[in-house]
Formats: C-alpha cells, structure tokens, sequence
C-alpha cells in the first residue's frame, strides 16, 4: 500500500497520540506474571502489542478488551505459566519477542517463536546468549541465532550477574524477567542507561529492585527472584516516538503551531526533544504532571527555522528509534548535522542507516555515512522520490513527514507497517492538516 505526502496547508490543532509501546508490552507481561487481575488504561492497540496480548493468552492469561485502550488481564503468577500448543507469532515486533524469550526461559515450557521477515532477519543472539547461561537451552533455531526458534526454558533458572554487551532495554528485560522465577538475585549491569520501563513496572507490581548508577552512564540493576507480583492498575501514556511524527512534521511545515497531549517525558526517551532543541526547534513544554509513574506534558510545537548539530553518542539510547525522523529533520536544517554512534539502528525492522540513507537520496538530500555515524546536509528538500520503507513503519512515517514540507510529494512504497505502532497516523496527522494520499 503506497502512501504519499505533499507540501500544503501549516499544521494546525490539538492531538494525543496513542499509548507508549514500550510500556504496553510490559504492562501485559506483567499482567500475565502477576496473579490476580491487572487493568490497562490507555493500551496501544498496535499490532506489535496485540501480538503480545495473544502470546499472553497462549500461555495461560486470560486478556480481554472492555473498551478503546482499555484491558484486563488476569495473570497466572510467576512459575505457572502454562504450554502453549500453537506457534507464538510475533509479527513485526523485537520487544514482544525478545521479552517474552526472557518470560520462557525462567519456566519449564517449550514455546516456538515466530514473526515476519522483517523480525526473522533481527539478531536473537543478544537475548539468547544470557538466557543460556540461566539454564534455557535452544532446541532448534534459524541460521545464527534468528527466528523461527525453539526455547525451552527452565523452572530453576539460575540467577547471574550480566553486564550487557550493547546497550539494550530488551536484552536487560529479558534477563530481568527470566530473573523474576530464579532463587536469589538477578544482576544486569548496562554501561549506558537504556529505557527504565521494566525496572518501574515490577516495582510497580511489587517486586524487589535497585537500581544504583555505574559508571559516567551506566546502572546496576538487582531483581530479588521469586516475588509475589500482583495484579495492579496500569495507567499507559502517550508514546513519545510517535509523538515524534506530529512533532517534527510541526516544527517543518511553514506556519504550524500544534499542540501534543500528555506526552511521556521519562528521561531515558527524550533526547529527541533535547537535540531538536538544540538545532532550534520551538517546542514548549507546558502541564508537566505525573500519569502512571510517568512524568507527562503538553508540548506546544511551533514551525522552527533548524540549524544542524553535532549529536554525541551517548544520547542515542535516549533516542534511538526516533533518528529516522531526525534524519529527515536534519535535511531541513540549514548546516550540517552529524549523529553519532548510530551501528544499533542496522539491526532495527530493517537497517534503518541503510533504509534512511536510500530515503535521503532518493529525495535529492546531500548526506554520507562515515563508520557509524550519519552526517546530513540540509537546507531545502527537493523531494519527489519514492521510499522503501522494508516493512518498517519508522522509515514510512519519517519520510511522510518529508513530504509534507519539501518541494514535491515524497512516496513510501508501503504504508500498511505504520499499523505496527501507531495505527491511526494517517487520521491523526490529516486532522492536523497534513496531506496525505494512497
Ligand atoms: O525495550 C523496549 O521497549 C525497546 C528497546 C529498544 O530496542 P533495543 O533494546 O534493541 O535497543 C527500542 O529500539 C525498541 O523500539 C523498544
Ligand atoms: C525498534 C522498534 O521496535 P521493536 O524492536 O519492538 O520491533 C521500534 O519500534 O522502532
């Protein structure tokens, strides 16, 4: 399904965007671990957590939507999973499978997990490897460590002390949560912070953790195994990497002036919003208040004149799903603006440096890739290419908001991924005054 955007009217009105996906995963895993019922307000109704949701099921939960956004799950408790009979399909998504790998392995069952083509090309080593050392064995798997897999996990896992050897909030989760059946104290040492979501989330649902910093960026983090999780309240708020869509088509499109709803602003997601600042960007952050743990805001976001900025590496686990839509971004920022660090995001839904780079090509950008590192001339954008978004629904949206200020229409070759994080895009962004077409 092709989509394209063109140049038009300012942006304009008030919108909320759906709930965090990182936070909705983990709200039904808890729910699945915990006993007892645990209702979710706010869920996002992706495909990649609706995914999730069905995993939940097969495993012995029982999951059920009241309303919009809002689900209960009533969990089986740490220990009692039950086998799933058929295939766990996770779709597009790395969180649900990577975490629910870390669910498995702390329980004596055998689950097979599957996904698209998408997810069957991303490294499932990284999860795996600690995994391994819990006491999990792999019974079969796909050409180096890929999907589709067979886990058995074990019902004593052992806990281990792990430092991780990139920086990722899934292999930390994973650990975590295969840490939660093991007797005695499960260690994760991260060397730069990742997204704390499943730290506060089994704090939430009433689990031992510490959290002490390591390092000039790092944690420590120690779970106490075997906890009596109980089913809670879980408030989701809005997903600050969509967010990041309506944002910076905002700040692009001469004229705009927008207002985004109760936006999450965890520190471990918003360098996004710090960068853009720093390149100009007017974004006002107003309404500051608490919302399911989260600190939450309005942002008020107003068409910007962009100057480009040198981005260090060490914010990109601040930020690391939103640099496609930096990059697009930078291509109307008058300079140069080179982001640095960026070897994880070959190993998203599709190599992002790769898929971006062909995206700002196809689009007359000036840009080159120099060891890990983006570096993006901007100014104005000529636009007119067609984008291969290789079923990944950051690179359609980032390069629709390309469209929407360059000087000819920008196309994605498919749009049907968007519905993997953020399924009403297209409304939302229209309802602002964006033009978009199949
Ligand atoms: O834990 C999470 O919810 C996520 C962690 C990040 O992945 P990595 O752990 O691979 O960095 C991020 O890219 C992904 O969208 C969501
Ligand atoms: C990387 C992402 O997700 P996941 O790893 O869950 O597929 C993303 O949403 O940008």
């Amino acid at each position: 399904m092709p989509l394209s955007a063109t140049r038009g009217q300012p942006l304009t009105g008030r919108v909320r965007v759906p709930g965090d996906k990182s936070i909705s995963h983990r709200a039904l895993l808890l729910g699945l671990l915990a006993r007892g019922e645990t209702r979710i307000s706010g869920l996002l109704e992706g495909e990649d957590v609706l995914a999730t949701a069905a995993a939940c099921r097969a495993l012995g939960a029982e999951v059920t939507q009241d309303g919009p956004g809002a689900w209960r799950v009533f969990g089986v408790g740490v220990g009692a999973l039950a086998e799933p009979r058929e295939v766990l399909d996770f779709g597009n998504a790395g969180t649900g499978s990577r975490l629910m790998m870390g669910v498995v392995a702390g329980h004596g069952v055998t689950v097979t997990f599957d996904g698209d083509a998408s997810l069957r090309k991303r490294p499932m080593r990284r999860v795996l490897d600690p995994l391994l050392k819990m006491g999990a064995e792999i019974v079969s798997e796909s050409e180096g460590g890929r999907l589709p897999l067979v886990l058995r996990g074990n019902g004593d896992p052992l806990p281990i002390v792990y430092e991780t050897p990139v920086p990722s909030a899934q292999v930390k989760s994973a650990v975590l949560f295969a840490g939660l059946n093991a007797a005695g104290r499960t260690t994760v040492v991260e060397r730069e912070a990742t997204r704390d979501h499943t730290e506060r989330m089994l704090a939430h649902f009433g689990a031992r953790i510490f959290v002490e910093p390591e390092g000039e960026h790092g944690r420590r983090i120690t779970l106490e195994g075997r906890p009596n999780l109980k089913g809670r309240e879980v408030e989701v708020p809005a997903d600050p990497s969509s967010a990041a869509f309506p944002l910076v088509a905002a700040l692009l499109v001469p004229g705009s002036d927008i207002l985004i709803e109760g936006v999450m602003l965890n520190p471990s997601r918003t360098g996004l919003i710090k960068t853009l600042r720093e390149m100009g960007a007017s974004i006002e952050v107003a309404e500051t208040r608490g919302h399911g743990g989260e600190e939450v805001a309005d942002l008020r976001v107003r068409a910007s004149v962009l100057h480009g900025v040198d981005v260090p590496a060490e914010r990109a686990p601040s930020m690391i799903d939103e640099y496609p839509v930096l990059a697009v971004a930078a291509a109307f920022a008058k300079g140069e603006t080179r982001m640095r660090g960026l070897a994880e995001l070959r190993v998203k839904e599709s190599d992002r440096l790769a898929a971006v780079t062909a995206g700002l090509a196809a689009n007359g950008v000036d840009h080159r890739v120099e060891g890990d590192d983006l570096i993006v001339r901007g100014g104005r954008v000529r636009g007119g290419g067609t984008v291969e978004t290789h079923l990944d629904h950051r690179i359609a949206m980032s390069f629709l908001c390309m469209g929407l200020a360059s000087d000819e229409p920008v196309t994605v070759d498919d749009a049907t991924m968007i519905a993997t994080s953020f399924p009403d895009f297209v409304p939302l962004m229209t309802r602002l005054g964006a033009s978009l077409k199949a």
